[in-house]
């Protein structure tokens, strides 16, 4: 059995996989590791081996506490993966991204995958039927767009994302959904427009903890995987057990 540990800016993600199946999945903040972890592992005794990713800058106890009880594989810039890593900086590329794409290297051989993480920040992501990862792109996520509107003016409320909004907002708040939730939709099927017209067989994956809304307003085809970067992590700890 694994376990996978996904540190993102928002929350932490942690999931454990048996035979290459996630048998079981948590989120919590990152500050309450201590108190969620012992109880999740208390559920699981028989994790052998488990797999780190973290977009965090300080997370040494919380490598510590995973080394005490595993066989702790660190994704770092040297861990190796099942694909040729073409971005120019690859010491700077978010863990998470590389997550990502082992898991569309995984899931989908020999094909074209945008993988779109919907998370604190959007991410698009690309790799070839060559199976080699060019790079993509980052832009701020619905969260941070709300927030951004509220700090950086006198005025505008901050607001929620609510279950529908039209094209044409008659409110303050409605202005505000319109612009961040229709805006993201767009800039999401701008891209995997822009994509298409590049690549013909194109697969899309939408992932992150904004799946759910966006995924019910954007037009294109798409398949939507809350869990893809955990797979993802999953795939490159089997990876480097066969190494
Ligand atoms: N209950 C929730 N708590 C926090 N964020 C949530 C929640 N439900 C949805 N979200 C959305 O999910 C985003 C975080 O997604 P996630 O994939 O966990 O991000 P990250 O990997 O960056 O930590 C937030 O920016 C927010 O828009
Ligand atoms: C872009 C990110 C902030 C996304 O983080 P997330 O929204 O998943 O928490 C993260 O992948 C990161 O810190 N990247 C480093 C820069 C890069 O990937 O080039």
């Amino acid at each position: 059995m694994n376990l996978v540990v996904d540190i993102g800016n928002s929350a932490t993600k942690i999931a454990v996989f048996q035979s290459g199946e996630l048998i079981d999945r948590t989120a919590f903040a990152t500050k309450d590791f201590f108190k969620k972890f012992p109880v999740f592992f208390q559920n699981h005794p028989e994790i052998e081996q488990a797999i780190l990713s973290s977009v965090v800058n300080e997370v040494p106890e919380i490598e510590k506490e995973l080394q005490k009880h595993f066989e702790l594989l660190i994704l770092d810039q040297n861990t190796n993966l099942p694909f040729y890593n073409l971005y120019a900086t690859p010491e700077t590329l978010g863990k998470d991204r590389i997550a990502l794409m082992a898991a569309a290297v995984g899931k989908y051989p020999s094909q074209n995958v945008l993988v779109i993480d919907a998370g604190t920040c959007i991410t698009y992501d690309f790799k070839n039927d060559r199976e080699e990862y060019l790079g993509g792109a980052i832009s701020p996520g619905l969260e941070m767009r709300f927030r951004a509107l509220n700090q950086f003016t006198s005025r505008l409320p901050l607001v929620r994302a609510d279950e529908q909004e039209g094209l044409i907002g008659n409110s303050t708040e409605g202005s505000i959904r319109t612009g961040v939730v229709a805006g993201t939709t767009m800039e999401i099927e701008g891209f995997i427009d822009a994509y298409l017209s590049e690549n013909k067989n194109l697969t899309v994956i939408l992932t992150g903890g904004d799946t759910q809304i966006l995924s019910m307003r954007v037009k294109n085809s798409i398949f939507a995987n809350p869990n893809f970067l955990l797979e993802g992590l999953n795939c490159i700890l089997e990876f480097n057990k066969t190494q």
